[in-house]
């Protein structure tokens, strides 16, 4: 007798048998979805077609499921056999049972929730691995865990950290192979030098580790690659203080054919190159795809998108593995749409590039050339006040995106956050602390506090990219960037959340919209699909947050995180949405005029890192100061120290700011808040 569904002797049957055989012969069947990206290719194209262009009008919901969490939610629902694994904001782990929406267990690692401020993009996981009766997830403060996938207890755990000098955390989901978990580090907006770690999946035992980027040249290397990276750099920028950058906090794609694990590198740090490495270079290997050998972490090959990165073009995106046709030859490649706006064709064999075409304007290169070089505009590297586009932001960030063998069409949730960057004259090295945001930029950035806006609009599209001729087919443009990943299926349909709370199918080959569910939030993450008992179902996770949601949103709905399960015929209700609270411009605190620049000062040293800039926006899932009760800020001097709201995440600024500093806050505050008050 086969023991009852759901209970631990079925999950433990389930999920011990999930290794890299079942992730391929998967591969063929869609029935699951046993990897964040759906297989080892990434393609998060699923074969399954019993929802489909024609019927997709008769969805509705089977189900919804409470992640209590107020954070942002970035992770994409896996499934093996009706359990499902999600991950919430503050790195906490659920499993639920996929037909029915019930929880099974959960595992918080307990994050301090005070150590927010240690990354830059709010307190996100993009979700988990499953291998052979385990569950892998990194928490927020670095440490790697394996869960007993049936019981959620700990098996082992472990902490990833290299170097307490730094300011890392983990946001990205591990990537589990051949008994090993790999998994790499979020940090460089704050000093930090990237690097990916494999551990023994069984015993947690380090296996091999690869930095991205040089460290003090004055000590050995690690290895080879490291010692011809050095010579990318100029050592006048002292680079290795501020760790050079180059984190791996997001794709970790792994090739069974070719044994290699390809990984995107993030950017510079500081982000400004003429502080980091004055005389330029191309400062291997930030912003590239890097192959490494899969048994030994060993270098490979690389491909740089972005040679001396100047601009935090991150090559971390989600990766899609494809075997495609061009100029009618089977080329196996990498297929890729990092921040910079270029859409990259990679020979995945040996990194040789094949092609690069922008799939949104962009105004820091005009092309690439045919060795693979960024053909660059001067001004993009000036001294003075510059907005680049993209942003900082990207055309594209982690929202991963999905390829439609069947149309032939790449689904990208493209993007435009105008950002500008103006050189930052007192930069100083490792000036980590809370609240500060982006310490190891090396530019004042517009979005935050600084003289100058940018000039150019911020959208948000849906972008269907056709890679082998490298065009757009079709586009679907959104109200607000910041919108969900992609998943695309056999039934030639489209899936993505957008920033104002739906949840859509599209007409993969068209881009007419089909179908449309309010979700209650801004969704940012990517759905799954999977068949259970004959019947297809779709999952979503919704929970607005990530860097963008942190400071802005698209919708006066902000309800808590939720899975949402569809199926045709669903006949669940909706739970109940929360609207977004908002006392109005904030009005009445008393203040002297004259502490105002003082208070500008401290607020953006201290402040403006989660809280933006009062007024800007009405918040995002971090309260705008300018929209809050006038209470909460005339007494700010009781939520500033000792921590009362340390679990929310509001860090405890004790012997960090003085109380002299909080009448010289309320004046900015409520300065700012007075000043952008219509007349
Ligand atoms: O340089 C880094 O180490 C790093 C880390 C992360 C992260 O861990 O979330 C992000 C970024 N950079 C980044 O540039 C970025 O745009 C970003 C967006 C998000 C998000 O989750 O919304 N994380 C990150
Ligand atoms: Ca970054």
């Amino acid at each position: 007798q086969s023991p009852a569904k759901g209970s631990p002797e079925h999950i433990k049957a389930v999920t011990s048998a999930v290794d890299g055989a079942l992730i391929k012969a998967n591969t063929a069947t869609s029935q699951d979805w046993p990897t964040i990206g759906l297989d080892y290719a990434e393609t998060r194209f699923s074969k399954l077609n019993q929802i489909n262009a024609d019927n997709v009008k008769k969805l509705g919901l089977a189900w919804s499921y409470p992640l209590e969490s107020s954070r942002g939610v970035e992770a994409t629902p896996v499934v093996v056999d009706g359990i499902m694994y999600q991950t919430a904001s503050w790195s906490v782990v659920h499993a639920i049972d996929a037909r029915t929406g019930k929880q099974l267990w959960t595992f918080d690692p307990k994050v301090d929730r005070e150590k927010g401020y240690k990354g830059c993009c709010d307190v996100v996981n993009r979700g988990v691995a499953l291998w052979k009766g385990k569950v892998y997830f990194g928490a927020y403060d670095g440490r790697l865990f394996a869960l007993d996938a049936a019981t959620g207890k700990v098996v082992w755990e472990k902490d990833t950290i290299a170097s307490k000098e730094h300011s890392y955390t983990i946001t990205g989901a591990p990537r589990v192979f051949n008994g090993k978990v790999v998994i790499g580090n979020g940090g460089a907006e704050f000093g930090a030098r990237g690097y990916v770690t494999a551990y023994d999946a069984e015993t947690g035992n380090q296996a091999w580790r690869w930095f991205t980027v040089p460290g003090d040249p004055s000590k050995p290397f690690e290895d080879e690659s490291m010692a011809a990276a050095a010579k990318t750099w100029d050592p006048a920028g002292k680079y290795w203080i501020n760790g050079g950058g180059g984190t791996v906090w997001d794709t970790i794609t792994f090739d069974p054919d070719l044994n290699l694990v390809y990984i995107g590198t993030g950017n510079g740090s500081p982000w400004n190159q003429k502080i980091r490495s004055p005389s330029g270079g191309d400062n291997l290997y930030l912003s590239s795809i890097v192959a490494l050998n899969a048994d030994t972490g060993k270098y490979a090959w690389h491909y740089q998108e972005t040679p001396g990165d100047h601009w935090d073009y991150t090559a971390t995106q989600p990766m899609i593995l494809a075997d495609i046709n061009i100029d009618g030859a089977p080329r196996k490649v990498i297929l890729h749409a990092p921040k910079n706006g270029f859409f990259f064709v990679i020979d995945r064999t040996n990194g040789k590039f094949i092609s690069a075409k922008n799939f949104v304007d962009v105004n820091w290169a005009t092309g690439y050339d045919a060795n693979g070089r960024p053909i660059e505009i001067k001004e993009a590297r000036s001294d003075e006040a510059y907005d680049s586009i993209p942003g900082p932001a990207g055309a594209h960030n982690w929202h991963p995106m999905s390829f439609n063998p069947q149309t032939g069409l790449v689904y990208i949730p493209a993007q435009g956050v105008p950002t500008n960057l103006t050189p930052e004259k007192t930069f100083k090295h490792n000036a980590v602390e809370p609240g500060k945001f982006a310490s190891a930029t090396g530019w004042n950035i517009g979005f935050m506090l600084n003289a100058t806006p940018p000039k150019n609009p911020a959208f948000g599209r849906l972008v269907a990219w056709d890679p082998v001729k490298q065009k757009e087919a079709w586009r679907v443009e959104h109200v607000a960037p910041w919108n969900g990943g992609t998943l695309t299926t056999a039934g030639n349909l489209v899936f993505q959340g957008t920033a104002d709370g739906r949840f859509v199918a599209y007409n993969a080959t068209t881009g007419e919209k089909l179908w449309e569910s309010p979700t209650g939030s801004g969704v940012v993450a990517a759905a799954s699909t999977y068949m259970l008992d004959g019947k297809q179902y779709v999952s979503i996770a919704v929970g607005w947050g990530g860097v963008i949601g942190q400071w802005i949103r698209a919708t006066e709905l902000q309800s808590p995180g939720t899975v949402y399960t569809f199926a045709i015929d669903g006949k669940a209700p909706l739970p109940a949405f929360v609207k977004y609270q908002t006392e109005g411009l904030l009005k009445g605190v008393k203040y002297d005029p004259k502490d105002i620049p003082e208070g500008t000062a401290i607020y953006v040293a201290a402040c403006a890192a989660c809280h933006s800039v009062p007024g800007v926006d009405n918040g995002g899932n971090i309260r705008n100061l300018g929209y809050v009760a006038a209470e909460s800020i005339t007494n700010l001097k009781d939520i500033v120290f000792n921590g009362p709201f340390r679990d929310r995440g509001m860090p405890d600024f004790t012997g960090k700011l003085k109380e002299e500093d909080i009448p010289k806050l309320q004046a900015f505050i409520q300065g700012t808040a007075d000043a952008i008050r219509p007349k």
